[in-house]
């Protein structure tokens, strides 16, 4: 099987352009791929699909084999990958995800490369039913408290597609995200388990985000997560509808629109190509 490597601030995935090979079980192979030690290495799979209601169809594979409904910082690779290889040579094309039909921007320099892309993540979804997670189902949980690992913590939780839960903290280098962050995506409250981001606010305009993502462990970078944390800041007053998001892997613009949408624009970075036995 052909496959490329590529990041989104350095949240990695192996892509497999399925308009060239059939995978049959995409969830044991993410969990084969992603293995960093026997495997290629990624926080998972992602698999590049015709589609017969946009442009482009992606499916994403968490590493523990679980398939999400959305990834941000793929979807710009999968927009760059069928950009330069002439797949879809449009700069504005329509990208179908289990989050929606999702508008996307690329920004290619005279020689066809992209490296920017901006995408459309859609509008957020608030409410305890649409998260989703335990309480009255028309409910939002916005600074809401609840307990784990014999700590109060206050969560404000957000849906892109997929369940997140922004969790704002003083010292975000400091704070145990690999003791508490499995615990949280676990959590009793999380029927479909969650992804969590630790967020120190630096200003209005800049935030510091950690992510503990759903089926992957930490990653260096969440765009779904740096989304719904645009969502919270605004929700809890803590930063504006525009921000510049600072993730371990590189920095992610994001606007929370009047209108609805949440705009993201951010780095898709090819790394090698190569084969993997199926
Ligand atoms: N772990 C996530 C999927 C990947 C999302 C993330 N990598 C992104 O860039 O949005 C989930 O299970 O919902």
């Amino acid at each position: 099987m052909k496959f490329t490597k590529m990041h989104g601030a350095g949240n990695d995935y192996v892509y497999v352009n399925g308009f060239e090979e059939t995978i049959d079980n995409p969830e044991e192979l993410a969990v084969r791929v992603s293995d960093r030690h026997f495997g290629i290495g990624s926080d998972g799979l992602i698999l590049i699909l015709p589609s017969d209601r946009a442009d482009v169809r992606m499916r994403i594979f968490n590493a523990d084999g679980s398939e999400a409904e959305m990834c941000g910082n793929g979807v710009r690779c999968v927009a760059k990958f069928v950009y330069e290889r002439g797949l879809v040579r449009k700069e504005r094309l329509i990208i179908e995800t289990g989050a929606g039909l999702l508008p996307v921007e690329l920004f290619p320099d005279a020689g066809g490369r992209v490296d920017r892309v901006r995408v459309g993540m859609g509008e957020p979804r608030l409410t305890r039913g649409e998260i989703p997670m335990a309480g009255p189902a028309d409910e939002r949980a916005v600074d809401i408290p609840f307990e784990v690992a014999g700590r109060t913590l206050r969560a404000t939780c957000v849906s892109m597609g997929n369940p997140h839960c922004v969790i704002y903290v003083d010292d975000v280098d400091a704070f145990p995200v690999a003791e508490l962050g499995p615990q949280i995506e676990r959590h009793p409250l999380f029927p479909q388990r969650t992804n969590v981001e630790f967020v120190q606010v630096l200003s209005q305009g800049e935030v510091r985000q950690r992510t503990w993502e759903r089926g992957a462990g930490e990653t260096l970078a969440c765009g779904t997560g740096a989304a719904a944390v645009t969502v919270a800041g605004v929700l809890t007053g803590r930063s504006g509808r525009r921000i510049v998001n600072h993730l371990a892997g590189g920095d992610l613009v994001l606007e929370w629109l009047e209108a609805g949408p949440v705009l993201m624009t951010g780095p898709a970075t090819e790394v090698f190509s190569g084969e993997f036995p199926l």
